[in-house]
């Protein structure tokens, strides 16, 4: 059985003697799954999701969904296909209900079918109430759950979704989110874009991360983070007496069995009054980190610093995307 979307070696070039914007990008994504394509601006999200949505053609390599060649047969692509873009495109001559029927009858969709189904996306994304409005009264989470509903008219099997928590307030964010999965489980592919790491962890069974239109890793989330050297921080903040030597502090925590790198702030933030004797200590680990904090609370101790604060921070994607992609701006 075909995977859902079949990208190999594909390369776009806008201008024959510009950089390729992708620059021979391969990866499948399976059916059923939630993919995360990430990568810093300029990376080359959007024209690979350009290429896969028949709104461009690559310069090389093929892309497939479910079998179909997306150059060789765009008109059926085309029905397996939607796309939710980061600025809306609906209607404003119409309502709500009237842009899903409007959309499907477009794509054949007989009468009854398309009536019926109309009621149904209504009521998955919370807006049978909202069927007989304007969509310009609409608010933008409302908004973007109508370009949603719409775009699943057809019955898509690959659902494109660009940036779509974007501007959206947290309760719509998080119905956003809910839906992705139900739709998921109803058996939808859906292949999300996004910049923000949180919302890709959170709904991505696998993520892509792109740059300069190359592939640097695919993974599960949770994998690509396991993966990520010097692994969880276990930061403790402490008040030490005058005169206490930071740097035995350090070499002892650095001794510890299963401790990485450790980094050492004079002036940790909220240290309050007192400041001057405030100091922060941060210790990686690749190891179990619940073994490691009572020896690096012991150690403290030992080395006269009164422990006021512990934490321990496992490594998010977003350490992942830094650590692949760089801390620049582009
Ligand atoms: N129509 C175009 N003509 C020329 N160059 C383009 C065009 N569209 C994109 N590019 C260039 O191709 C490269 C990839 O751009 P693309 O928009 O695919 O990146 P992206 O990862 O989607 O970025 P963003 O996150 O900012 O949307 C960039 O260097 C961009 O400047």
């Amino acid at each position: 059985m075909s995977d859902a979307v079949t990208v190999s070696e594909l390369v776009k070039r806008y201008h024959p003697h510009a950089p390729a914007a992708v620059d021979g990008l391969s990866f499948t994504v399976e059916r059923g799954e939630v993919f995360g394509l990430l990568g810093p601006n300029g990376a080359g999200k959007s024209t690979t999701v350009g290429v896969l949505t028949t709104r461009m053609l690559p310069t090389s390599g093929r892309c497939l969904l479910f079998g179909t060649d997306v150059v060789a047969q765009p008109a059926r692509a085309k029905r397996l296909l939607a796309v939710v873009p980061q600025r809306q495109n609906l209607d404003r001559s119409l309502d709500v209900r009237q842009n899903l029927l409007f959309h499907a009858r477009y794509h054949g969709i007989g009468r009854d079918e398309r009536t019926s189904r109309a009621a149904e996306l209504l009521d998955l994304m919370g807006l049978t109430d909202q069927a007989g409005q304007r969509v310009e009264r609409l608010s933008g989470g409302q908004t973007q759950r109508v370009v949603i509903a719409r775009a699943l008219m057809h019955a898509p099997k690959v659902l494109f979704l660009d940036e779509p928590s974007t501007g959206l307030d947290p309760q719509s964010r998080l119905f956003l989110h809910e839906r992705i999965r139900e739709l998921r489980e109803r058996g939808v592919t859906v292949v999300l874009t996004t910049h923000d790491m949180e919302e890709a962890e959170n709904l991505s069974d696998r993520v892509g991360i792109v740059d300069h239109g190359r592939l640097l890793a695919l993974g599960t989330p949770s994998a690509l983070i396991e993966a990520l050297p010097g692994g969880t921080t276990i930061t403790a903040q402490v008040r030490c007496a005058q005169g206490t030597a930071v740097d035995k502090i350090v070499t002892a925590l650095t001794e510890l069995p299963g401790a990485g790198a450790v980094e050492h702030d004079p002036a940790p933030r909220g240290a309050g009054a007192g400041a001057d004797l405030g100091q922060c200590f941060r210790v990686r680990t690749d190891t179990d980190p619940s073994t490691l904090l009572p020896e690096v609370l012991r150690t403290l101790l030992d080395q006269g610093a009164e422990p006021v604060g512990l934490s321990m921070a496992r490594p998010s994607l977003q350490d992942v995307f830094i650590s692949l992609t760089g801390r620049e701006l582009r």
